[in-house]
């Protein structure tokens, strides 16, 4: 496709921009339409999910002109048909020549799914058998039908994988705690650091501890040393009496390597070379979610997921709320400079949500090659962060509310808590913090409100909000579930999809992440070796031979 920047949408956004960027008062534009709150916010309803979700996009910098000619560039970018040629099973990660199908693993929808005319939903390997198998592998587990080796149920769950094998199953274990069982307890081990497995087995007990090994390559070096390492500690506390096959399990793609590290295949849950890490813990990879909280509970996840997938899918673009997510993104780091989206969930479950986004977001889109292999001359993805609130607001929320950059926000709440304890006390004092931080952002304080409140004329510069700061608002219309929290995940994996469709990258490699592991497996054998290496520059020759003589290797 023609450069991003070159269609005419891109330039009749920036002749928009100068003019919203001169004229626009968030307070003023709430001042002067009554009606602003409904027409920029969009409810999520689903016959998949009993809550609604409420996304509230009017406190952006946004009229009515600017979602037209965004959702025009949206238009002239084919995000559309992108859109289309990702869930027809077309290979649009097309430097690795795979389709992009996560979406089939969540297909409770019954829609046909097909990768190279093949079925990719029914058959001996489809998804459909695999989850049938988590189903009967995780009700095994919990009832205590599948017992270890000396005959004890097993409680003690160890995943051991890193990236998109840890981040979806860790945060999304973390969310759904509510509904865990609570004779369990999760480890996941993913630093190649020895003090998160030694941490780890530190507190498990072999006779009732199941390990999963969970990578989709089964060759990532730090997954293959840490199962490795896990699988000795097992054979040795178990003096070789320890029966691996039902103490390991595999969650991944790699059948060769699995049966190579003495995993049974009948005890791997498998998945296809379509699902991209980040987008796997609707797969097998999911598993432990599915043994902590339940296979029913797993399957509303995968439906929530699914609604959102069907929202995505059908809604013209003006109403599709991933869509105006995704092209809100684009609409601030290309015409506004943000380089930044800040992501605070009022939300304890939700502390691990914004390290899980990092990766969806920035491994995704974290890209300066367009289609054609040229360079993109425009900003393409934004740096990521978050911690839960109100943890944040006592921390670096002073640079949101005060500092020089502009950071676009996403604040999520649930209107019910989990926990409503103290009267529900504590939820109601966390919404009027969700409230108010947005309120605050938006419209700042001003000098005539200090000199009202009688603050000194020398402090007013220092105490002066500017306000006009941008926040989405996600309201979640009961407790977050596992139903809720899958089509929240799906929200964002489409937002992505659509800021990578505008920008015209690939979203789905990660090349990115190959050079730096190419150089630590040379440098891993030099530490062996006499000398400082080879071939390295001062600075690094350096610093492996103060590490050799500190650490006496
Ligand atoms: O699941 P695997 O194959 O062990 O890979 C784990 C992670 O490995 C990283 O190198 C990739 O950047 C991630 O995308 C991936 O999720």
């Amino acid at each position: 496709m023609a450069p991003t920047n070159t269609l005419p949408a891109w330039s009749e956004l920036q002749a928009h921009r100068d003019d919203i960027a001169k004229n626009f008062v968030l307070k003023e534009a709430f001042a002067s339409d009554a009606d602003r709150f409904n027409k920029f916010s969009r409810t999520f309803k689903s016959d998949g999910i009993s809550a609604d979700i409420l996304f509230d996009f009017s406190k952006n910098f946004l009229t009515n002109e600017t979602l037209d000619l965004l959702v025009k560039l949206a238009d002239e970018a084919g995000v559309e048909r992108k859109r289309d040629a990702m869930f027809r099973g077309d290979k649009i990660n097309f430097t690795e020549n795979r389709a992009v199908y996560h979406t089939a693993l969540r297909n409770v929808g019954g829609w046909e799914m097909k990768v190279e005319g093949q079925d990719v939903m029914n058959g001996p390997n489809g998804v459909n058998s695999v989850l049938q198998h988590m189903k009967e592998f995780s009700e095994q587990v919990r009832s205590g039908e599948w017992v270890g080796y000396t005959g004890k149920k097993l409680t003690n769950i160890v995943n051991v994988g890193i990236g998109g094998s840890d981040l979806g199953p860790v945060m999304v274990t973390e969310a759904l705690k509510h509904y865990g069982a609570p004779d369990m307890t999760l480890h996941f081990v993913s630093n190649i650091d020895g003090t998160h497995m030694a941490e780890a087995l530190k507190a498990s007990d072999p006779e009732t501890t199941l390990f999963l090994i969970a990578s989709k390559t089964f060759t990532t070096a730090e997954t293959i040393t840490n199962a490795n390492t896990a699988k000795s500690w097992f054979i040795e506390k178990t003096s070789g009496k320890g029966d691996v096959a039902k103490h390991f399990v595999a969650l991944s793609t790699n059948e060769e390597e699995v049966t190579k590290f003495g995993i049974d295949k009948a005890n791997m849950f498998g998945f296809e070379s379509w699902v991209g890490g980040r987008y796997s813990v609707w797969s097998a990879i999911g598993l432990s979610v599915a043994l902590y909280v339940g296979y029913d509970n797993f399957h509303k996840f995968l439906a929530g997921a699914h609604a959102m997938d069907k929202h995505f899918r059908e809604t013209p673009l003006r109403d599709n709320i991933p869509v105006i997510g995704g092209l809100l993104g684009v609409w601030y780091a290309d015409f506004f400079q943000a380089q930044t989206r800040l992501v605070a969930p009022f939300d304890q479950y939700l502390h691990r949500f914004a390290a899980y986004l990092q990766q969806l977001s920035m491994e995704s889109n974290g890209k300066a090659i367009t289609s054609d292999g040229s360079s993109a001359k425009y900003t393409t993805g934004s740096i990521l962060f978050g911690e839960p609130c109100t943890n944040a607001q006592h921390s670096f929320f002073q640079l949101v509310h005060q500092g020089t950059k502009l950071i676009p926000a996403d604040f999520i709440l649930a209107a019910k808590s989990h926990n409503p304890i103290h009267d529900n006390l504590h939820q109601k004092m966390l919404a009027s913090n969700y409230f108010a931080q947005a309120e605050a952002l938006m419209v700042g304080k001003t000098d005539d409100q200090l000199r009202a409140e009688g603050t000194p004329e020398e402090l007013i510069p220092h105490k002066r909000f500017l306000g006009n700061r941008p926040t989405t608002s996600i309201l979640v219309g009961d407790v977050i579930g596992p139903a809720e929290l899958g089509a929240l995940i799906a929200y964002y994996e489409h937002l992505t999809f659509v800021e990578g469709a505008v920008w015209d990258i690939n979203s789905f490699d990660q090349w990115g992440v190959e050079l730096g592991k190419v150089l630590a497996k040379k440098i891993l054998k030099e530490l062996d070796e006499p000398g400082n290496g080879e071939g390295h520059d001062a600075s690094t020759g350096g610093l492996i031979g103060a590490f050799k003589s500190f650490a006496k290797i």
